[in-house]
């Protein structure tokens, strides 16, 4: 801790679909600065018919993050105690991810297995089918989870793992932030905001539901204690605070560890009635409420209650996001086609507008492959022209994206009876200034873009709380707006170009 200016230093590991990061933040009541201190691939395995994250390639690159965080942040060693072995400035370490994805502990504690990837195709309707009849029907798991139904929702996932030699030698379930957390500290819990992603955990009480884990087959003893954000917990294991080079003093902290969440606390937002969208391999899209909202119409329009900062609700959607551009672009890649994203823009951005629509959500966009020709396929199936070229291909998923990005948030504000004034758009996605000028364009309302760390920031923001150096909610939010840089746009055109449009594709 630098007295003077009464900030910590502490190290941000942030786990998304595409890569993973190690960020090195700095925090205190007027200081959030952010840099990279290691940038890592995160690319799924198949392995026959099942998709896998290859889980230890991920670890290898935390350790190496952190190795290169604390090697790059040498505790003073006029002020440390310089028997200590190694000893860092780095005061603690926060970890999210992406949501529902898990990894299973046998009675050793040994991992069993490779978690399976969202994606992978395991989760099929008659699994689904199941877990509704043996949880009383989906009204019913509604009413306990408020949880938006997606295919691959963890309840789903081990329902379809019923049975398996895993599944029963398995005696603890680890989220990926928590499987993280374990492997460098040895301790087990389930930090609350991801297990709210799980279809296992009861949004109203706000603690795993016994009853949901038995009517699916599973031993209730699988789920570890759960753990709130904002709070430190032990130190690292000796061997990998040696390993890293961070010491005995760093400790872990427990952040809001569904990434989403992390982007979601650090929106800048004054106003408390804010809608936004955490833009990236998915655009989750909303507005924050008090309390969770678990009528029939919440759940028939496909909204979720996960658990955010401080016991407030991301009332969001999940749209397919900038998957479909990044898939996109793999696709073509890998076909020796053109793929650069600049080049793309600038031509998407100099095609015909509203020439092919698709409704972003239809589930054909989910597996991973050949978005091109499926987006052919949905535009054939709706008797539109197909986009000719790969400009016309990316400004049909942009459009579509904002088409929607205004789909959902205005359903959100119609059932929750807010008023969307501003939008923020936060995440890797706000660096892309035609997706955020069109959501603006299509909405009618401003978009500000920023901060593209959103969940970076959210993590070093969390442990700040953790160590009693930001207060809460409103002055996370207030810090980010003070120090990071933010773009500002505002709606042109005639909005009934997009209203048109929304028609077309029935996102009305
Ligand atoms: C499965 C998705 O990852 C999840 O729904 C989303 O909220 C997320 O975690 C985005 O990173």
């Amino acid at each position: 801790m630098d007295e003077a200016s009464a900030t910590r230093t502490v190290a941000a590991v942030d786990l998304g679909a595409a890569s993973g990061r190690v960020m090195v933040g700095r925090v205190g009541p007027d200081t959030l600065e952010l840099t990279e201190a290691h940038r890592f691939p995160n690319r799924p395995v198949q392995v026959g018919t099942a998709l896998h994250w290859d889980v230890l390639a991920l670890y290898q690159g935390v350790l190496d993050g952190l190795r290169r965080a604390a090697a790059e942040h040498r505790a003073d060693s006029s002020v440390i105690d310089t028997s200590a072995v190694h000893s860092s400035a780095i005061d603690s370490v926060g970890i999210d991810s992406w949501a529902v994805d898990y990894g299973l502990l046998d009675a050793d504690g040994a991992l069993l297995g490779n978690p399976h990837h969202y994606r992978d195709p395991r989760t099929a309707p008659e699994v689904i089918e199941r877990v509704w009849h043996q949880v009383g029907g989906v009204e019913a798991l509604y009413r306990t989870t408020g949880l938006q139904h997606l295919p691959f929702n963890t309840v789903f996932q081990l329902a379809a793992a019923q049975g398996s030699a895993q599944l029963t030698a398995a005696r603890t379930l680890l989220l990926i932030p928590d499987l993280i957390a374990y492997w460098l500290t040895g301790t087990l819990g389930a930090e609350a905001t991801n297990a709210s992603t799980t279809g296992l955990f009861d949004a109203t009480t706000r603690t795993w539901s016994p009853r949901l884990a038995k009517a699916i087959g599973l031993d209730p003893a699988l789920l570890p204690p759960l753990r709130a954000p904002g709070t430190l917990a032990g130190p690292l294991l000796p061997e990998v605070a040696a390993d890293t080079g961070l010491g005995p003093n760093t400790r872990l902290a427990i952040v809001a560890s569904h990434d989403t969440a992390s982007a979601v606390a650090a929106v800048p937002a004054t106003d408390p009635e804010f809608a936004y969208i955490s833009c990236g391999t998915w655009s989750l899209a909303g507005v924050e409420l008090p309390a969770p909202a678990l009528a029939e119409d919440s759940r028939l329009a496909g909204f979720t209650n996960e658990l955010g900062v401080d016991g407030t609700v991301r009332y969001l959607r999940n749209v397919m996001g900038l998957w479909l551009l990044d898939e996109t672009r793999r696709h073509w890649q890998a076909r020796g086609l053109p793929a650069d994203l600049d080049a793309l823009l600038a031509q998407a951005a100099a095609a015909d507008p509203f020439t092919s629509l698709i409704d972003p959500n239809d589930p054909r966009f989910l597996p991973p492959g050949d978005i091109p020709g499926r987006i052919r396929r949905f535009c054939d199936d709706t008797g539109q022209p197909a986009p000719a070229t790969p400009g016309a291909v990316v400004r049909c998923i942009l459009e579509s994206l904002a088409l929607a990005h205004r789909h959902t948030l205005r359903q959100a504000a119609a059932r929750t009876g807010r008023t969307l004034t501003t939008v923020h758009l936060v995440g890797g996605g706000s660096n892309n200034a035609l997706l955020c000028q069109w959501t603006a364009d299509a909405l009618g309302l401003p978009v500000i873009a920023g901060p593209a760390e959103a969940t970076a920031l959210g993590n070093v923001l969390m442990q700040g709380r953790a160590h009693g150096l930001v207060a809460d909610l409103a002055a996370m939010r207030g810090l980010v707006a003070r120090t990071q840089p933010l773009r500002r746009h505002e709606p042109s055109g005639d909005i009934g170009t997009w209203d048109r449009a929304a028609r077309r594709v029935g996102l009305t």
